[in-house]
């Protein structure tokens, strides 16, 4: 493994990304208008993406806005969208692609990409691309998260706290019983679920590390049995009552920051990279995983 990991480079430049994003956003024109039926879609860490942006639109009031894995879209019917917007780094991502494809004509697209020529430019009416956040790291850090900052500024969001705390995150220190912890669960409600299912991707894909996510009230009811001590419960966003009274009576290590949750996201990345380390991995090249996950996987050489 190189000294400076890819992951590492791109997960330390998002305040600057973040920034750019923002500015973007505010005054992005194909992005869905306010009273649109919107249907979101994307794989892996940008399904999570989708998650957290349709529970933010919905809070915001501007509209239904359903989040949906690219693999388990809404292809039967219409459902009376008005817009479909996709989230892809690589553009190339088959089962975007192909709800992309199965929409073409009939419901307007909208696609947020890392690199401007790949195949899902031509099959989206319409795309925002962010090629200073596309990244040559397999595990998405950078993309995922700009693409999320954009879409708040474009809800009307003032992003600069965000920006602000993720530079704090990044020169915050990362806790070693969090780096040697046994497993982490990760919480969050509203929009912070899908951080907190984001979260627990980098967990998985970086440092091979056992990983579970839940809204936060719903681990009360049952996940809450494996929290022991030794093990991790963090929780995005806001505390709900009770919850942390009941993880402390397990033992186990409650982790709830002020800052704002895209920022401790950020944290999170960089505990998944100390881990990967610690384990002598290397975070750019996860086992079982590649950039872009084909359907049609090449022959094996
Ligand atoms: O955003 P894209 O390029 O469609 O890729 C999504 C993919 O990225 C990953 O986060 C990393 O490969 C996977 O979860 C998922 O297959």
């Amino acid at each position: 493994m190189s000294e400076t990991s890819y992951m590492e480079q791109e997960l330390g430049s998002q305040p600057e990304t973040w920034r750019q994003a923002a500015r973007i956003g505010a005054a992005a024109g194909p992005l869905p208008k306010p009273g649109q039926r919107v249907a979101v879609v994307g794989c892996g860490t940008s399904w999570f993406m989708a998650q957290s942006y349709a529970a933010l639109r919905e809070a915001a009031g501007q509209g239904v806005t359903d989040p949906f894995a690219a693999s388990e879209a809404f292809l039967g019917s219409d459902r009376g969208y008005d817009a479909v917007v996709a989230i892809t780094r690589s553009g190339t991502t088959t089962e975007v692609l192909r709800v992309l494809d199965a929409v073409k004509g009939r419901i307007p697209t909208v696609t947020i990409i890392g690199d401007p020529e790949t195949p899902a430019v031509a099959l989206s009416d319409e795309t925002v691309s962010l090629p200073f956040a596309d990244e040559k790291s397999v595990v998405q850090t950078r993309f995922a998260t700009t693409a999320l900052t954009l879409l708040r500024a474009h809800l009307g969001e003032d992003t600069s706290r965000a920006v602000a705390d993720a530079e704090e995150a990044l020169a915050a220190r990362v806790d070693k019983e969090w780096v040697f912890a046994e497993q982490f669960s990760f919480l969050g409600s509203g929009w912070t679920f899908g951080l907190a299912n984001e979260a627990a991707l980098k967990m998985r894909e970086a440092a091979q590390s056992w990983t579970e996510s839940y809204p936060a009230m719903e681990y009360r009811h049952g996940p809450i049995a494996i929290a022991a001590p030794g093990r991790v419960t963090w929780l995005f966003g806001q505390a709900p009552e009770g919850l942390e009274a009941d993880v402390a009576r397990t033992g186990a290590r409650f982790v709830h920051h002020a800052r704002d949750p895209l920022a401790d996201l950020v944290l999170v990345q960089r505990v998944a990279l100390e881990r990967a380390r610690a384990r002598g991995l290397d975070p750019d090249n996860p086992r079982s995983l590649t950039r872009s996950v084909l359907l049609e996987t090449p022959a094996a050489s």
